[in-house]
């Protein structure tokens, strides 16, 4: 085999990955890859450790054994900034940016895809007429779809989605799993939280299921 012939390492690799917190373990160790063009499900009832596992994928959180890897290299901060596009579950807007304003800013940190302007962006997203709305005004879902036309205008090949389907209407779940779809054949990867397979990206989709690890209970 020529260097030329080896597969294309994983867009994400993780090995021997574990967190604790407050020396009760929250998940792991895990091991698990994402390619280019596939999508990870991560499965798991309320406190699994599913938005954990996506603070340290993000390097928001400091894991306290194991290895990440992007496109086969250590995931160092620099890496993670142009690899990773991040939504969390709380919607990050500027409240009193207009759902434009808010678009152009975070282009301005985070740059964006050279064939996309934030105009079409909250098009894609259902938002177009809301230009001017200043995202305290909008509602949990638009926020929402705000939050996803700024990942659609990311220039970063790997999504991190906490909870993407979460106060979304029926198309809106549409929308992510469209959305996914696109940037998937383009060559991107999307990791997606889900608390169970009721919305689910339908595309090239591998399972991650995380259980709670803590013991319940009173004390
Ligand atoms: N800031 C924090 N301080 C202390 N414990 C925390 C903190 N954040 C999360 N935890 C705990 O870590 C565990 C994993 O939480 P996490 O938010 O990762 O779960 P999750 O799978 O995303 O849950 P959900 O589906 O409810 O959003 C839970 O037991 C939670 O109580």
């Amino acid at each position: 085999m020529t260097p030329t012939d080896r597969p294309a390492p994983p867009l994400l690799e993780a090995r021997g990955l574990r967190f604790t917190r407050n020396d009760e373990p929250v998940f792991g160790p895990l091991d698990f890859s994402v390619n280019a063009g596939e999508a990870l499900l991560v499965q798991g009832g309320n406190g699994a450790g599913k938005t954990t596992l996506l603070r340290v994928l993000a390097g928001l959180l400091r894991a306290d054994e194991g290895e990440i890897d992007i496109d086969g290299e250590r995931a160092q901060a620099s890496r993670r900034a142009r690899a990773i596009a991040y939504l969390s579950h709380l919607p990050g807007l500027k409240a009193d940016l207009s759902a434009l304003e808010n678009l152009e800013f975070l282009c301005g940190l985070q740059g964006r895809r050279r064939t996309q302007v934030p105009e079409n962006a909250l098009a894609v997203v259902g938002l177009a007429g809301y230009e001017d709305a200043l995202a305290r005004q909008l509602s949990a879902g638009q926020k929402k779809r705000l939050s996803l036309a700024r990942m659609w205008l990311s220039p970063a090949p790997l999504w991190l989605m906490d909870e993407p389907y979460a106060n979304l209407d029926l198309q809106g779940i549409e929308l992510v799993n469209r959305m996914v779809q696109a940037h998937l054949r383009e060559g991107g990867a999307a990791l997606v939280t889900t608390h169970g397979a009721y919305a689910a990206p339908p595309v090239r989709t591998r399972l991650l299921t995380l259980e709670r690890q803590r013991t319940e209970g009173f004390r």
